[in-house]
């Protein structure tokens, strides 16, 4: 899905010069204008029906200003298609070629009707929102590689993990919470983006193994709540609204104009919660309305709940002979649609416990879950005999009747009675009334659905508790929603901002008129009255088994509160007015609630054909989805709100510094309002709230870049202190050596010089001695003297001779020692010399680095400068559309 090609918005080939006359029926314009309204349109007030020529039109571009500043403000009804044509280049434009196909093509001439274009290679970004288109087929695009290369930025081209890596590091920059909102078809890739998007998070914010777990729900919710559709072999039935499909403005207005019987609004929404250190602590879902028609019903080439059928097909021996199951082909709800199989899944393989296993789901509940799917079942093939000549039934006790009540655990009879009876307060007298056969079907099918969609909420709470987010819970979290989300005036009207200076289309016309509207029930919700009555919720609390018991109470607390909600227990006239409109309503304000407080960033999945095929692609319907989704809503919104919004304290706290004039002791609004002044931010471009600012697209954007260069500027500095502290420390360090080099030699050579002279003295005066010896016996002559004195003095002599030669020997092989040690001494100190030389290197190449990335930027900051006074001077827009770090057009993701 997210190749390069996938992301554009079309893969255009390069084509050689081609001459075209601009098309009649163009998809994008249905004359030869580029100013005809026939799709979603910047602003449709200044739709103008008498058409310009090509030639009158490219001219008027010429003099509009479409870049960050400017367009905002300006009305223009072009195509999507146009807009992003002229974003790239004004003289750009798509246009049919000979074999049907729309290429990107720049107009090299224009003669009458006719234009003159060269095919060229098109990227085309859509701003603020990833286009991915669902290839239908596993391609090179995704794991441990492309993480790496996102979470470097080495790559930047559009992709989810893009989308996933710019939330997390918002998150964390901004202290903010985000959300991944994912919209699109049955069909379109919402749910594997859901999972390439955690894939991504569970990369970056993985470790404690808990992402492990996170990545582990995705197969259980699965199999509970996707089932086959014939738009979607895989289709969430909680994850989708099927309704939005058909109309562009909410899905508000599109579920009440939908013709689409099921009338159930589904949704889901995975909440990741972080750690202080930015790990994941812990996860949280919320699903909103299960599709429970499906339990019971479903047309023809469809499914019901893969669950049911992986059961059938995979369960052990053991659990198969004590909820006593058969194939799927023997039960009635599956029977129905006569599909039982998806090309090329393989039920039996899918039956995977391990992944409940993982999210810490005992075996006990596992074993219960799985009497809950085989009593559903069952359920569905209860039957009933009528019993009277007033058409009334009871059920008959076969098989499947005795199976329901002891797979939950009741009395046959009770079970008999609950199925084909209801009692009724009237006045003071309680009566029981008997049920019809439909009214009995009713019945059973409600509590089929009730039980099903219980155990799915069950499961759902089950993972919760596994996975809650623990005691590092920091309140930073990011959502990943498939659904579409809106703007909301609330938060502008409580800042005092004049939100009347947006040109919104808003729709709270349809929305007034979907609630004060009394609708008539009958018929239109007949299929959503899931109404569970009061004797089959006793029968569920009647049981032995856990689970039913649990069912009903939370069936019955949930039916105590305030809020409407699909069980009312009198089942009465106030249940008719019960509507899936005020249960879609309050689950609605709950998500926009929990919305609003986060910086959203928007993913549009796109089916590139119906038949879930890979490598076809039929421009026609990309077209519509490209018309329907909204992408161009987003885009517009996202540019004619402010969609970057920060608190008074937070700005002046981050961009306070910048500041030349020391305001430093001033209130965060005068600090927020001198930056204002002093980055030249258009008074147009920004309002100021009571406690936030609120900004334009990319207006953030150049005060983020001034602080990112000031920051690497400080950065520098602290570098060139450490730099001059060890030049400093090096220098000492030569000097130092080269004093205690000086002594160590000195030293040496004084030792030498000493022992030398010993031996000089000691050897002189051995001759000496040896003279004045014959002196003496010269001296005394034979007769004077005594020859045994004569040895006596002569052997005294040598011992001190000896004795003295060994001292000085002594003194040297003590000089020696000495002296090895401070050679080691100086060796030591030689390899710290090394050391710091290396550490002085290694200092010195950061410091190169610095300097040439500060010089970069530099040039960056110089060129964006120039950029922007020739912007402001040319219609030039082409980067309010680009994600860039430095465009500022990035900050278009900040839409609400
Ligand atoms: N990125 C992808 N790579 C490969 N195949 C994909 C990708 N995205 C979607 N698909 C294929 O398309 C099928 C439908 O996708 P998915 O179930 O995500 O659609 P969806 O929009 O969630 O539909 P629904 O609203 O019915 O639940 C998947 O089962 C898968 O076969």
């Amino acid at each position: 899905m997210a190749t390069d090609g996938a992301h554009r918005l079309k893969s255009v080939k390069s084509l050689p010069v081609d001459r075209v006359v601009v098309d009649d029926d163009s998809p994008y314009g249905q004359s030869s204008s580029f100013l005809r309204n026939d799709g979603p349109s910047v602003d449709d007030e200044d739709a103008n029906p008498s058409v310009s020529p090509l030639g009158s039109a490219l001219g008027s571009w010429g003099n509009k200003r479409w870049g960050d500043t400017g367009s905002y403000a300006a009305k223009k009804c072009i195509s999507l298609w146009q807009w992003h044509t002229h974003v790239i280049q004004k003289h750009h434009s798509w246009f049919q070629s000979s074999d049907g196909n729309w290429e990107l093509a720049k107009i090299l001439s224009i003669s009458g009707t006719e234009s003159f274009i060269s095919y060229s290679e098109g990227k085309s970004k859509a701003g603020p929102v990833l286009v991915a288109i669902n290839p239908f087929k596993k391609i090179p695009l995704y794991g441990n590689d492309y993480i790496e290369a996102y979470k470097s930025k080495s790559k930047d081209s559009p992709h989810v993990y893009a989308i996933a890596d710019t939330a997390i590091k918002e998150m964390i920059r901004d202290e903010v919470n985000q959300s991944i909102v994912i919209s699109g078809e049955s069909g379109a890739g919402k749910t594997e983006t859901a999972k390439i998007a955690m894939q991504y998070l569970a990369a970056l914010g993985g470790g404690s193994g808990i992402e492990y777990e996170i990545l582990k729900t995705n197969p259980i919710l699965e199999a509970f709540g996707n089932a086959k559709t014939s738009r979607n072999n895989n289709s969430s039935r909680f994850g989708k609204n099927e309704m939005i499909l058909e109309h562009e403005y909410s899905f508000t207005t599109a579920f009440l104009c939908s013709d689409n019987n099921k009338n159930e609004y589904h949704g889901k929404l995975i909440e990741i919660h972080f750690s202080e250190t930015g790990k994941i602590s812990g996860v949280q879902i919320q699903t909103f309305l299960l599709e429970k028609s499906r339990v019971v019903q479903c047309t023809e080439g469809e499914r019901s709940y893969h669950s049911f059928y992986q059961l059938c097909a995979g369960a052990p021996p053991p659990l198969r002979e004590k909820l006593n199951l058969k194939s799927v082909h023997d039960y009635k709800y599956l029977q129905q649609s006569t599909c039982y199989s998806i090309n090329g899944v393989n039920d039996a393989e899918q039956f995977r416990i391990e992944s409940l296993d993982a999210v810490h789901v005992s075996k006990e509940n596992q074993e219960n879950a799985f009497t809950m799917l085989a009593a559903v079942l069952w359920l569905g093939n209860v039957t009933f005999s009528i019993v009277d000549n007033e058409n009334h039934v009871e059920p008959v006790i076969d098989e499947a009747l005795l199976n329901v009540s002891k797979l939950i655990g009741c009395e046959a009879d009770g079970l008999k009675l609950a199925l084909s009876t209801r009692k009724m307060k009237v006045g003071n007298e309680n009566i029981v009334q008997k049920l019809t056969l439909s009214q009995a079907i009713d019945t059973r099918d409600a509590l089929a659905k009730s039980i099903y969609s219980c155990l799915f909420d069950w499961l759902v709470e089950q993972i919760n508790k596994s996975l809650a987010a623990g005691k590092c819970r920091t309140g930073r979290s990011i959502s990943i929603l498939d659904i579409y989300g809106f703007e909301s005036f609330d938060e502008y009207i409580q800042d005092g901002i004049d939100w009347a200076k947006m040109e919104f289309e808003d729709n709270q016309d349809c929305l007034n008129l979907f609630e004060k509207v009394m609708y008539d029930t009958s018929g239109f919700l007949e299929k959503n009255r899931d109404l569970l009555h009061l004797d089959s919720i006793k029968l569920l609390s009647s049981c032995t088994c856990e689970l039913p018991q649990a069912f009903a109470s939370n069936m019955l607390s949930s039916s105590e509160k305030p809020v409407l909600g699909p069980l009312h227990k009198s089942g009465g006239a106030d249940s008719q007015k019960l509507s899936v409109v005020t249960k879609f309503k309050g689950q609605l304000f709950q998500l926009m609630q929990r919305l609003e407080s986060t910086t959203p960033h928007f993913i549009r999945c796109i089916k590139p054909n119906n038949s879930q095929s890979p490598g076809v692609y039929h421009q026609g319907l990309v077209l519509q989805q490209l018309r329907c989704c909204g992408v161009l809503e987003v885009v517009r919104i996202s540019r004619s709100g402010f969609p970057t919004r920060l608190s008074h304290q937070k700005f002046a706290r981050r961009y306070g510094f910048l500041l030349l004039e020391h305001v430093a002791l001033q209130d965060p609004l005068s600090v927020s309002v001198a930056i204002l002044h002093q980055f030249d931010i258009l008074p147009e471009m920004y309002q100021i709230g009571y406690t936030k600012l609120f900004f334009r697209t990319g207006q953030i954007g150049k005060l983020v870049d001034a602080r990112n260069r000031t920051l690497n500027v400080a950065r520098g500095e602290k570098s060139r202190k450490e730099f001059a502290i060890l030049l400093e420390r090096h220098r000492a360090a030569v000097l130092i050596q080269k004093h205690i080099k000086a002594k160590i030699h000195r030293k040496r050579f004084e030792d030498i010089h000493g022992a030398s002279i010993m031996l000089q003295a000691v050897i002189r005066d051995c001759l000496v001695r040896r003279c004045s010896g014959d002196i003496g016996l010269l001296q005394f002559g034979p007769g004077k003297g005594n020859q045994s004195d004569e040895v006596v003095v002569k052997s005294s002599y040598l011992a001190e001779l000896q004795r003295r030669i060994l001292k000085a020997e002594a003194g040297l092989k003590e000089k020696e020692e000495e002296n090895d040690i401070l050679l080691q001494r100086l060796q030591q100190y030689e390899s710290r010399w090394s050391q710091y030389e290396l550490k002085m290197k290694s200092m010195e190449d950061v410091w190169q680095k610095q300097m040439l990335s500060l010089q970069s930027s530099l040039s960056i900051a110089k060129k964006s400068l120039s950029l922007n006074d020739s912007e402001r001077n040319s219609d030039a827009s082409i980067n309010t559309l680009t994600n860039d770090e430095n465009n500022p057009a990035r900050d278009a993701t900040n839409v609400s």
